[in-house]
């Protein structure tokens, strides 16, 4: 359906003056009262965003419906019913409908602790209201869901926008609105509404409108909210199917790579056994469509259907571990899963290895002069971009900058100038500019000249000062060997200008006069050294992508104990292919001078060279490489595009707490690869004994309702490997599920199940022909149900990533699951439903056997299994 986004956009119309706006919103440019925005948001509702709405129960349970092995199932389920096979229709159907309600309350239980996350996390928006008509404005932050039509919100760069804006005021405003168009490249905006009855234009290309979902690139802007909610263009394209755009991530993540894949080739291949079970025996009895329920039946005894049960509680379960002590919060839950398989880590410097509380060290002159006139012109460079570009706060560079000259000079250097224009920094964009103008002084009044003062990297302020070669080398000389010293450096230059009402704009930074050079330190962060270290002994490389100096950068890490190597700068970067810089990624530890695209760039190519790649960030400037990243993680006071694009958010950007949230990953997916292992292993000997036995004996080696009950029992006591403790050793290196691996393993450990099936044949056969006739066949069966469920039993503790005996610690839930499943094996079939289920007890000594050969069993899998541990892991 086509959809016009000016259909949604409600009174009032987009065009007229901001007057005319905010009067048809009975509002005004001193905001709302409190009283009259809680009437509002009664009136219309909470503005929640559009996919945040939870799913129903009926929808949850379609969806866990949907999933491949219980769509098999299904499948096979009707198949059944179609040749009126109905014990085995109606297991099926409680294996179905048991996985469904487990599925469906993981989800619920995972959804209802990430919405409580979500809480902790909550979006807000800075609003200009009022308490009481005659109160002054403030501006403050309120939850997005509190906003109302009417409110005035004031926009900063990394801002989510909250609703749909009407622009009332805008500085240097870009947006982007991939989310809602597609659109990659940042759109301009601006308060003029252009001409005409519908303000210019249709769809989203007026620039005075700002709709939900789109994110502040650049730039600052004040805006009066015109819809909130379902009101909004967003919810408007979600309800007509629009879909949002450009909001598709990652191709393929780790976890659909590993996991999922594993399920598909699984599904395929149990697709191919029914058929495999119908031809054999045809061939050999002859027997036709009659063998249909029993091949169904081991169709579905090779099914690891727990597996998205499974997947979800352990982490769900490792996520909540993370979320208990407020630590680490996990967006999404595969996520988990891949933060486990990290091996790369690209983090940014400025307040990750160092602390981000910048102190001025040095000011000094173009020929090294200690000189207090440099600090003063980065101050009033710093506090009029501050008002004029209206940021919300000073970045901790110009803090620094202006708290030191309010200590120096005793008052807040520039209050003596007016403010003109301001060109902030945003991102790749590494200086800024003030324009000022000395009010009052008679030299400047009429015939009045504009100052530029400008600070920014040394190399960008250089570039546009008018020096000659040799002069522009010797100052970026002596930047490096500030630099090289540790200090963040930012170099301040001048020029006068006759006034102009016209605005300024970059192409106006030029023929500078340079001033001298700003240098601050910052320290390393208390924790870096000690958490690079232990990322180090995990297997995670750690890999610095910054926006500073390559000498700053190298000099940091060095202090932290981390080699930089040769430091790579953006210029060269800019010189690669893809290819070779997928190539030169992996051997470089340090990137400088990375703007967003760069940084984004250098995660695509270690992905592309084989690593799985997270990415630690919290500005604008990272958006684009949490993008890209496997995992992208945030701190919790990053900017809101940050945080709404990360997958992992932490309440402090600590890496130690990501280095536990990476093994607490590891953890859960090992309990995933337990489940893996033990359960294919088991169900692919029991499948190749079931077809031997299938073939040999003059009746079915099991019932399928038999064989169905079976998996029950054995799926119910998997669960337990979900909360299993895993072992020391799970945390030690990137979890990585390896398919080829995971295959070796299953047959070699298939082949010994099933080697003990036979064996147990043997046994039995001995059994039937004592017993003779019918009454033979039934023994036969309980012998088999006891010892599959035994074997079973054995498989779980032996095979599990858990601590195991020797690790001389508690086994956890699954000791206790694995004796609910011997006690099943053995006394279920003397039982009354073992006599509904056509089974009867064997006489005793025929359980000794059995005993005999689960003990060589036991030994066999314990031998096989230390051999295992020496090579590498599944
Ligand atoms: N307020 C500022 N005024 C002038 N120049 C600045 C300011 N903030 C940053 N810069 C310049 O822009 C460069 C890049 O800044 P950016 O924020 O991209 O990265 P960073 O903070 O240095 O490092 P990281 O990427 O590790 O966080 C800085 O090294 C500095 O030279």
């Amino acid at each position: 359906m086509a959809w016009a986004p000016e259909a949604r956009t409600a009174a009032p119309g987009p065009g007229g003056s901001d007057l005319e706006v905010l009067r048809a919103l009975e509002s005004g440019p001193r905001g709302l009262v409190e009283a009259e925005a809680d009437e509002r948001l009664a009136r219309h509702g909470e503005n929640t965003f559009p996919g945040r709405r939870p799913a129903s129960w009926p929808r949850r349970f379609a969806r866990s419906l949907r999933d491949p092995f219980t769509a098999v199932l299904v499948g096979l389920g009707l198949v059944s019913a179609v040749l009126a096979a109905w014990g085995t229709a109606c297991v099926i159907a409680v294996l179905v409908t048991v996985s469904c309600v487990l599925r469906a309350t993981g989800e619920h239980r995972a959804d209802r602790s990430a919405a409580a996350l979500r809480e902790l996390l909550a979006a807000t928006a800075t609003v200009r209201r009022r308490a009481t008509d005659a109160s002054p404005p403030t501006a403050r932050e309120v939850p997005v869901d509190q906003l109302v039509p009417g409110d005035l919100v004031l926009l900063a760069p990394g801002d989510l926008v909250p609703a749909d804006l009407r622009l009332l005021r805008a500085t240097g405003l870009t947006v982007h609105e991939a989310a809602l168009t597609g659109e990659s490249a940042p759109v301009r905006k601006s308060a003029e509404t252009p001409p005409g009855p519908d303000g210019g234009g249709s769809g989203f290309d007026r620039p005075h409108l700002c709709f939900q979902g789109s994110s502040v690139v650049s730039g600052t802007a004040s805006g009066v909210v015109v819809a909130t909610g379902r009101d909004t263009v967003l919810s408007g394209a979600l309800s007509a199917e629009h879909g949002l755009r450009g909001r598709g991530r990652r191709t393929a993540t780790p976890f659909d790579r590993s996991v999922n894949g594993i399920a598909w080739t699984l599904i395929r291949f149990m697709l191919l056994t029914a058929p495999l079970v119908l031809i054999a025996d045809a061939l050999l009895h002859g027997r036709g469509l009659e063998t249909m329920p029993f091949a169904v039946a081991v169709a579905v005894g090779l099914t690891p259907e727990m597996l998205p049960v499974i997947v979800t509680t352990a982490l769900a379960r490792g996520a909540a571990l993370l979320a208990r002590d407020g630590e680490v919060i996990v967006r999404r839950l595969p996520a988990l899963h891949d933060l486990g398989a990290v091996d790369v880590l690209c983090v940014d410097k400025t307040g990750t290895l160092t602390e981000d509380r910048p102190v001025l060290a040095v000011s000094e002159d173009a020929d090294g002069r200690p000189d207090p006139a440099v600090l003063h012109w980065a101050a009033v460079n710093a506090l009029w971009t501050l008002h004029l570009a209206e940021l919300p706060a000073p970045d901790a560079l110009d803090e620094a900058v202006l708290d030191t000259a309010a200590a120096d000079f005793g008052t807040d250097p520039g209050e003596e100038y007016e403010g003109v224009d301001a060109l902030p920094c945003g991102p790749g964009r590494r200086l800024s500019t003030a324009v000022v103008r000395r009010p009052g002084d008679p030299r400047f009044a009429l015939a009045s000249t504009h100052t530029l003062v400008v600070k920014g990297a040394p190399e960008d302020v250089l570039d546009r000062c008018a020096l000659d070669a040799a002069e522009r080398e010797r100052l970026a000389g002596r930047a490096r060997a500030l630099a090289d010293g540790g200090l963040r450096v930012l170099a301040v230059a001048r020029a006068e200008r006759p006034a102009r009402s016209r605005p300024y704009a970059p192409g106006d930074e030029h023929d500078l006069t340079f001033t001298g050079f700003v240098g601050l330190s910052d320290a390393p962060a208390p924790s870096a050294a000690e958490a690079v270290e232990r990322l180090a002994r995990r297997g995670v490389t750690v890999k610095v992508l910054t926006g500073d100096h390559p000498g700053t950068a190298a000099r940091v890490c060095r202090e932290l104990g981390l080699d930089p190597g040769e430091v790579v700068t953006a210029d060269r970067i800019d010189t690669l292919d893809d290819t070779a810089l997928a190539r030169l990624a992996t051997d470089t530890t340090v990137f400088a001078r990375c703007a967003p695209e760069h940084k984004a760039r250098i995660v695509r190519a270690l992905r592309e060279g084989g690593h799985t790649t997270g990415f630690l960030g919290d500005g604008v400037n990272d958006l684009a490489a949490l993008r890209a990243a496997d995992v992208g993680v945030c701190p919790r006071d990053g900017v809101d595009v940050a945080r709404e694009a990360a997958d992992v958010v932490l309440a402090s950007k600590d890496l130690t707490a990501l280095e536990r949230a990476i093994v607490t990953g590891r953890r859960s997916s090992a309990n995933i690869a337990s489940y893996l292992r033990i359960t294919l292993s088991s169900n692919f000997g029991n499948v190749i004994a079931m077809l031997v036995a299938g073939l040999v004996l003059p009746f079915l080696p099991m019932l399928p309702a038999q064989v169905l009950v079976q998996n029950l029992f054995f799926d119910a006591a998997q669960l337990a490997l979900a909360f299993d403790k895993p072992g020391a050793g799970a945390g030690e290196r990137p979890a990585v599920l390896r398919p080829r691996a995971l295959l070796r393993f299953v047959t070699g450990f298939g082949l010994l199940n099933a080697a003990a099936d036979l064996a147990t044949f043997g046994v039995l056969a001995l059994a039937v022909r004592s017993l003779g006739g019918h009454g033979g066949q039934e023994a036969f069966h309980a012998g088999w149900f006891t010892e599959n469920l035994l074997t079973q039993g054995m498989v779980m503790l032996l095979l599990r990533s858990g601590r195991r005996a020797a690790e001389g610690r508690a086994a956890g839930p699954v000791l206790p699951a694995v004796t609910g499943l011997a006690v099943v094996g053995l006394l279920l079939p003397l039982s009354p439903v073992g006599a509904a289920l056509s089974m009867t007890g064997l006489p005793p000594v025929y359980y000794g056997l059995l005993a005999l050969v689960l003990a060589l069993y036991g030994a066999g899998l314990a031998v096989a299994r230390a051999r295992a541990d020496r090579q590498p892991a599944a």
